[in-house]
């Protein structure tokens, strides 16, 4: 079999506020269906979303973007057309029963029943996972002793939040590396269809599932050629290095600001606290406003005559890191501005924590002055208005039971180059 034809790129984004053209989403389905009381937590939900509710918010979320001319590509859709190369099929199933729970007799059963599924039925079981009560062969020793309602193939509820298994950065995309045993399969998906499917073979990449730990949510392009970079509970200090040497080694920027976040559930992403809305305008969780410090990561002596690619072969990337400074200090230095303007959640510290839990910071810029935000964060929105920055606001009651907002749902492939 073989996928359709398409025409790829250019795609690419150099940072997060040049005019939005493509964006890969996932729309919620069956995977969400999985989450009960019981398993909620390691799949990292805070409660059991009411699915087809969640269904129509994305809907319009989508719809939202799409009427600001954002060609809207969906990860599920992706993966099907991937899935009809035979290649991929292969490495995709071979990737999903890799996993040491399973027993020979049941991944010899499994491989088998997934090599028999179209690429939609494939694309399903990959995505919702396969439960041990679902299966119709392979019994043995794993099917008598696991519980019934033990997944064979975990379902991957967090797709949802397409922004954390990959980033572009220029014209290159990096597959991340996601710290949580929940989302670890993840990438394995976004890695095969970045690799395999016709609209992105070819393009070039960096990172990788199998690297240090880096989530897309940490990962913030403040900037051409400046990136700020969470660490925290998801993005670790090796992660943040290991981003820095590839991006500097391709030329891809000139400084990595590490963001030391706190290691906790409501700052699991540096996203989750700030995100920018015009070239130097940020939303930011006011209660961290104060303590946000960064490192400046630039290469030593960039001025060495040598390139960077030439130096990495050679073994002599050699990284100068900054003393920490105040967040909002050094990134304005490295962007070359006056001043990075913050503009606050909420009004006061408990309305802040309050509309920082709801993903207020979380806004999706579609353009300057232009962000998508949950309507439910009145004071934030208030405040966005008041700064001058246009509010698309949607609902997200039930999308929002995952912890994530607009940016997080939304991977963009092709923003505007920001004008020099
Ligand atoms: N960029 C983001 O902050 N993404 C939100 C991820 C939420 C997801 N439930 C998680 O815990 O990983």
């Amino acid at each position: 079999m073989t996928a359709p034809e398409s025409t790829p790129g250019p795609h690419g984004a150099d940072s997060e506020v040049g005019r939005l053209r493509t964006v890969v989403l996932h729309r919620p389905g069956p995977e969400l269906k999985r989450l009960t009381p019981r398993n909620n937590d390691k799949l990292l939900f805070d409660g059991i979303p009411w699915v087809a509710r969640a269904q129509e918010e994305h809907d319009a979320f989508a719809e939202a973007l799409r009427a600001r001319e954002v060609e809207v590509l969906y990860l599920t859709e992706l993966l099907t057309e991937t899935l009809e190369l035979e290649s991929a099929r292969h490495h995709a199933i071979t990737a999903a029963l890799s996993g040491l729970h399973l027993g020979d007799t049941m991944r010899a059963y499994l491989a088998r029943f997934l090599r028999e599924a179209s690429p939609a039925e494939l694309t399903e079981y990959l995505t919702a996972g396969i439960r041990n009560d679902e299966v119709r062969g392979g019994f043995g020793l794993v099917t008598s002793l696991l519980a019934s309602d033990d997944f064979l193939v975990d379902p991957l509820p967090n797709l949802l939040f397409t922004r954390d298994s990959s980033v572009w950065v220029r014209d290159r995309v990096a597959v991340t590396s996601l710290s949580m045993p929940a989302r670890k399969r993840e990438t394995q998906l976004t890695e095969l269809i970045y690799t395999e499917h016709p609209r992105f073979r070819g393009t070039g990449r960096i990172h990788g599932w199998h690297s240090e730990y880096v989530e897309g949510g940490d990962v913030l392009l403040l900037a051409p050629g400046v990136i700020a970079v969470g660490v925290g509970e998801r993005t670790t200090p090796a992660g943040v290095e290991r981003l820095a040497r590839q991006v500097f080694q391709a030329d891809l920027a000139h400084t990595v600001l590490a963001v030391p976040i706190a290691q906790e559930r409501a700052t699991m992403h540096l996203d989750t606290v700030c995100t920018m809305v015009d070239v130097d305008k940020i939303v930011m969780y006011p209660n961290v406003a104060d303590s946000l410090r960064a490192h400046a990561v630039t290469l030593a002596d960039p001025a060495g005559g040598v390139p960077a690619s030439e130096r990495a072969e050679a073994g002599e990337l050699t990284l100068h890191v900054a003393e920490a400074e105040p967040f909002l200090v050094a990134a304005a230095k490295a962007m070359g501005i006056d001043t990075l303007h913050q503009i606050d959640t909420g009004l006061d510290p408990v309305t802040a924590e309050r509309e920082q839990w709801d993903d207020g910071n979380n806004t999706l810029a579609l353009a300057p002055r232009v962000a998508v935000a949950y309507e439910r964060n009145v004071e934030t929105n208030d405040r966005l208005e008041a700064a001058g920055i246009e509010v698309v606001r949607i609902a997200g009651s039930e999308l929002g039971s995952g912890r994530g907002g607009p940016r997080c749902m939304s991977c963009p492939v092709t923003r505007d180059p920001l004008p020099a």
